[in-house]
């Protein structure tokens, strides 16, 4: 069920404001997540849900992904937010908090065939990644690192080092089932340097993309998570090498000093065709 589209940046937006959800139509953005859950106060969350279906109903997203985030089923707002989610023809209904596969069975009992994705970011839902992962109706995952870090009461460092547990446990748990994984957001929004640390630790890890906050930090996302002229040319030359010793009857080629083998080859083509599709994506 792996997603084949870019998910490089992948950005939040309130779906209390009006300004912000116009803005993204003309933003350089792989996927949107209207938010209604922590972006939208308890005052504003009836009105939000309305504004919302009126600009998906006027559209203008392009081929962004559209992900819709829904206040918690143990919230007065959850069960309307989720039926309406339903009806507004999104790609995909995110669920926050999710701690098991049976929050996912609740929320499949209201929205149906719905494809559902899921916010990681409790300790039970790091321990419960692998049966969370495996859920029919699930797509994607989407790291909430500023709730896990709160949860596990960790102080914020450079390296996340106190999240690596939880990151990885839920890397494993989408390869294993063929999901799409994104990473977590990056609070300080006019901390370019910063956040490019950050992107390139999430990408060396094998996330698809990062979630975001605000429209500055798209540029530097998108460059971090795009194949980048060099990785490109190698993967070229390597599917090249391969081609000929394997003409040839052999099965190891060496390119720049290294082994190409099969599976680098399915690696190099996949690579290519990352570059192929945010090319695509480029041109609307
Ligand atoms: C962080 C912000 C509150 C900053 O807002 P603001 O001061 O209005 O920013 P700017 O004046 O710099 O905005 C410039 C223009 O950009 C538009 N804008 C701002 N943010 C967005 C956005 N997210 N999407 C689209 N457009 C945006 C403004 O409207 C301005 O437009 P214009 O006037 O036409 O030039 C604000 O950025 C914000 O609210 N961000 C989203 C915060 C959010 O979504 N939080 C919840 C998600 S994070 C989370 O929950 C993580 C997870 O659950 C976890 O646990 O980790
Ligand atoms: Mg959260």
């Amino acid at each position: 069920m792996s997603l084949d589209r870019p998910l490089r940046s992948v950005l939040y937006i309130p779906a209390s404001k009006p300004r912000a959800l116009d803005k993204a139509r003309g933003l350089p953005v792989d996927a949107i997540i209207f938010d209604l859950e922590d972006a939208v106060t308890a005052e504003e969350k009836e009105t939000a849900r309305g504004t919302l279906a009126e600009a998906l109903a006027q559209g203008g997203y392009g081929a962004r992904m559209k992900i819709i985030r829904i206040n918690g089923l143990d919230t007065a707002w959850g069960a309307d937010d989720a039926r309406a989610a339903a009806d507004m023809g999104a790609d995909a209904i995110l669920l926050p908090k999710v701690s098991s596969p049976a929050d996912l069975d609740a929320l499949a009992a209201i929205t149906g065939d719905a494809p559902l994705w899921a916010m990681m970011e409790t300790p039970a839902g790091m321990l419960n990644a692998a049966a969370i992962a495996a859920h029919p109706k699930l797509q994607g995952l989407v790291m909430g690192t500023n709730d896990l870090a709160k949860e596990l009461n960790t102080r914020a460092r450079a390296d996340r080092l106190p999240l690596q547990a939880g990151l990885g446990l839920c890397l494993l748990a989408a390869k294993a089932h063929g999901l799409a994984i994104v990473d977590g957001v990056y609070n300080a929004f006019k901390d370019d340097e910063g956040l490019a640390l950050e992107c390139e630790q999430g990408r060396d890890m094998g996330f698809d993309g990062k979630t975001l906050i605000h429209p500055a930090q798209v540029d530097v996302t998108n460059t971090a998570y795009s194949p980048s002229e060099a990785e490109i040319d190698t993967a070229r030359r390597q599917i090249e090498a391969f081609d000929a010793v394997e003409a040839s009857g052999q099965g190891v080629a060496v390119v720049d000093g290294k082994i190409v083998e099969n599976l680098h080859v399915e690696t190099a083509r996949k690579l290519i065709a990352q570059a192929e599709a945010i090319a695509a994506m480029a041109e609307g």
